[in-house]
């Protein structure tokens, strides 16, 4: 599949060493201010090359918008955008030509497809994020309408825990920390295994504020559902939870539930979630990203005709993809409640009657 969501849809399209990469998004309503200063400036957030934390390869990632937009505003066409690649030094990967990489979609898009881009992975590189980025930043703006923000950062390092969160302060963090006080001790790790050609994983915290209630879909297409599948789409990303996540399982009920007063919930350890539907306090959840699998130390693997091979990489790549993984993280999140507020203006006969019967 290569598409996603019911009204807010979008697609992306391109390769990591191909011409360019973008995205068509439909669905946004007619009259959205389209800011293209605020969708660089996400772009520019993710974007390689900036720090010895992320990968050397140089992308400006200038966003041009093709169409869907006039003087500024949303005209409710297809919006497509396009990102031209620029420093792609295809050569790189001419010894992985014809064998598999430990941890990477190689084998599996050769074996599915019986073809394969292999240059930098061609559709399975995470330079695809930037498109998704783009996208994100157009729904981000739809949610504002509806003074609803998202936000993330990382929780975990090699296992090394944030204490506290300050979204504010992972916004201006290298690697998107959420906690000062161990931020050193989480660069330390991440380029310790840099150093030893190895990568490490992490996890990564986003939250929505000012999400009302009502949002998502009983039974099927329910919020959290949704949610764990956007999230999941992301590269690398191999754990899902929602609010207290995992650790409801271990709680008793009596722990776990948020108990509710005239004042409102008085915990928040569903994440903002109930049967499938917000129920207005903040939507919490946490992405877990696996190690980058492309690392420059000798693996054993296999070539395309099933001979056992040593295999050293070369290219350049992310000693940790959780940091940049954020950003992608609160587009998809925002992406989804997009959609999500979409199907939600019609889900009564009162707010039909208000359109129709004004
Ligand atoms: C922002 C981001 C950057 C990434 N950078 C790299 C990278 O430089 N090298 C690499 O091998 N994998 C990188 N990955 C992960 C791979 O794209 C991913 O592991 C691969 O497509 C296989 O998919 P899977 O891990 O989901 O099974 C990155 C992922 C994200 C989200
Ligand atoms: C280019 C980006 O990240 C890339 C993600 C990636 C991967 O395998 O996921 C591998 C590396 O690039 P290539 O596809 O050239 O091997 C990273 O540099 C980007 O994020 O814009």
């Amino acid at each position: 599949m290569n598409s996603f969501g019911i009204k807010f849809r979008f697609t992306t399209f391109g390769e990591s060493h191909g011409k360019a990469i973008g995205c068509v998004v439909d669905g946004v309503p007619a009259g959205l201010k389209i800011d293209e200063e605020f969708i660089q400036s996400e772009l520019d957030r993710r974007r390689p090359g900036k720090s010895k934390f992320a990968t050397a390869r140089k992308e400006s990632d200038k966003v041009e918008i093709l169409s869907g937009v006039f003087e500024g505003k949303a005209t409710g066409t297809p919006i497509a955008m396009v990102i031209f690649n620029k420093d792609q030094k295809s050569r790189d990967y001419s010894n992985i030509k014809d064998i598999f990489r430990p941890g990477h979609a190689d084998f599996t898009y050769y074996y599915k497809y019986g073809i394969r881009d292999y240059r930098g992975g061609g559709r399975s590189s995470a330079r695809e994020t930037a498109a998704r980025v783009a996208t994100g930043a157009v729904a981000k703006l739809f949610l504002k309408e509806f003074g609803i923000e998202v936000e993330a950062g990382v929780v975990e390092v090699a296992g090394i825990k944030a204490k506290k969160l300050d979204f504010k302060y992972a916004r201006e963090s290298e690697i998107f920390a959420l906690d000062p006080s161990v931020e050193e001790q989480q660069k330390e790790a991440i380029l310790g295994a840099k150093e030893a050609h190895d990568s490490v994983g992490g996890a990564v915290l986003v939250r929505a504020r000012g999400v009302p209630v009502g949002l998502g879909e009983p039974i099927y297409y329910k919020l959290d559902a949704v949610l764990a599948e956007a999230l999941m789409s992301i590269n690398a990303a191999k754990a899902v939870e929602i609010g207290n996540g995992c650790e409801a399982s271990r709680l008793l009920g009596s722990q776990n539930n948020d108990e509710i007063t005239a004042e409102g919930f008085v915990s928040n350890n569903a994440g903002g979630i109930l049967g499938g539907i917000s129920n207005g306090e903040e939507v919490i959840a946490k992405v877990y990203f696996k190690p980058t699998p492309s690392i420059f130390q000798k693996q054993r693997s296999i070539d395309i005709d099933g001979n056992e091979v040593e295999v050293e990489l070369k290219g350049r790549h992310d000693p940790f993809v959780a940091a940049r993984g954020s950003v992608v993280a609160e587009a998809m999140m925002a992406l989804v409640l997009a959609d999500m507020l979409l199907l939600n203006a019609t889900s009564k006969l009162e707010n039909l009657q208000k359109i129709y019967n004004a």
